[in-house]
């Protein structure tokens, strides 16, 4: 049912609304747009901006409320500016149009809850502590980084690597999560590493009639049946509740090319000589790569049978030291305690600390060693990135920020007599 917000809340509602309204869909997102929407509102809250081009038209907004003590190490707060597409005829409002549902309150939206509710959460949690007077200890800095969804490698990769990023001496990250189904919510403190593979297989062409062996058709399917009996033994430990969904290896395919075009579609009495197929790999960190290498060249992709493929990681798998990328989300870590706390007080509940099923900018960070917690304060939420119909009850968002308003505040103001 339909909630009464204040005017402010229905001021914070409008920046959401209009954030969403701009198109940041691959492969043409609207980053010029978008930054300066972003910059209009930080400049109205007061922040520092600094814009950063590390790619042309790829901008990457950094904006700061400086602490009492800048020589402390800071908190950052990152979220991705781009979306991924989306399928406007099936979606019951128009994907880039926000619509408020007036009966649910729900905001119809690609990227209500991936990821720019946190963006518009992060400024206006700090315009409403900036106007209570509360003034933060440690700096404050929010990154706005681009190209998230196609692997980060001109966005955050970039950031990361850069004399900006060094200079901002960073203590703890806070990134995107992911929505709750219960009213608890989520934190992750590790991401799943995505890996792509490309099959190829080739074989012999010949008429659609004729029965042989060796066509790159055949090939390439008994290659996918052997990765469909894997995700099923992988998917069957999840389904019995032996593991979460994050803690197993997926494989999943996501196109098929083949055949030989015709103007109606494609020719149908010729058994075509190359087939292609691509799946999107999802590995738990700790996983055991030299195992998952042996099943692929053995069991899915054999090269006698004329197959090969390509493995495309993006990103990191292990941090300077060589270690697994973890954040340790116990009392080991002392930025732990204060953010559970922060988000219990706020008269919230926290679930227990979970590996994230995708991928995200914090595995960056974390490569450096940074302490880096995944957290969307989403609760009572379907959980609908990238899919159809992705919404956020305004309610939901509303809340989020006075989430935030606690987690920054009693961030920036810990006290630790070591180095941090
Ligand atoms: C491949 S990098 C991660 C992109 C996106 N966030 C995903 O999980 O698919
Ligand atoms: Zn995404
Ligand atoms: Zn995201």
């Amino acid at each position: 049912s339909a909630s009464v917000f204040s005017e402010d809340e229905e001021t914070q509602i409008s920046h959401f609304q209009q954030y969403l309204r701009i198109r940041t869909a691959h492969p043409d997102p609207e980053y010029t747009s978008a930054a300066s929407f972003l910059l209009s509102l930080a400049d109205s809250i007061g922040l520092q901006t600094l814009t950063l081009e590390f790619v042309p038209n790829k901008p990457l907004l950094l904006l700061t409320w400086l602490g009492s003590d800048p020589s402390l190490p800071s908190i950052l707060l990152n979220s991705h500016i781009d979306s991924v597409p989306a399928e406007p005829d099936k979606w019951v409002h128009p994907p880039f149009s926000a619509t408020r549902d007036p009966a649910t309150g729900h905001i119809y939206a690609r990227g209500a809850q991936d990821d720019k509710c946190i963006a518009i959460q992060y400024l206006e949690a700090i315009r409403s502590l900036k106007k209570s007077g509360f003034t933060p200890l440690r700096s404050i800095h929010i990154s706005l980084v681009p190209d998230e969804e196609i692997g980060g490698a001109d966005g955050s990769m970039k950031f990361v690597q850069s004399e900006e990023f060094r200079k901002l001496n960073v203590g703890l990250v806070l990134d995107e999560g992911q929505a709750s189904l219960s009213d608890e919510f989520r934190v992750f403190y590790a991401d799943r590493l995505p890996w792509r593979m490309i099959v190829k297989a080739t074989g012999s062409p010949g008429h659609g009639s004729r029965m042989y062996d060796g066509t790159a058709m055949e090939r390439l399917m008994d290659c996918a049946e052997a990765i469909a009996r894997f995700r099923d033994c992988q998917f069957d430990m999840v389904k019995a509740g032996i593991r979460p969904a994050s803690e197993v290896i997926s494989v999943n395919p996501v196109y098929m090319k083949a055949g030989t075009p015709s103007p109606s579609g494609f020719v149908m009495n010729m058994q075509p000589s190359e087939a292609e197929m691509g799946f999107d790999i999802r590995l738990p960190p700790t996983v055991h790569l030299e195992q998952l290498m042996e099943r692929i060249n053995k069991e899915w992709v054999p090269a006698y049978k004329n197959m090969s493929y390509t493995l495309i990681k993006t990103g990191p798998a292990r941090d300077c030291n060589g270690k697994v990328l973890l954040t340790p989300a116990n009392e080991s870590n002392p930025w732990w305690p204060v953010f559970k706390q922060a988000v219990i007080s706020s008269g919230n509940k926290l679930a227990k600390p979970e590996i994230l099923s995708s991928t995200t900018d914090a595995r960056f960070m974390r490569a450096l060693g940074i302490p880096t917690f995944g957290f969307s304060p989403m609760a009572s939420t379907p959980i609908l990135l990238h899919d159809h119909n992705e919404f956020l009850k305004d309610e939901v968002f509303v809340k989020g920020i006075k989430v935030y308003e606690s987690i920054i505040s009693a961030l920036s103001s810990f006290k630790l007599a070591s180095s941090i």
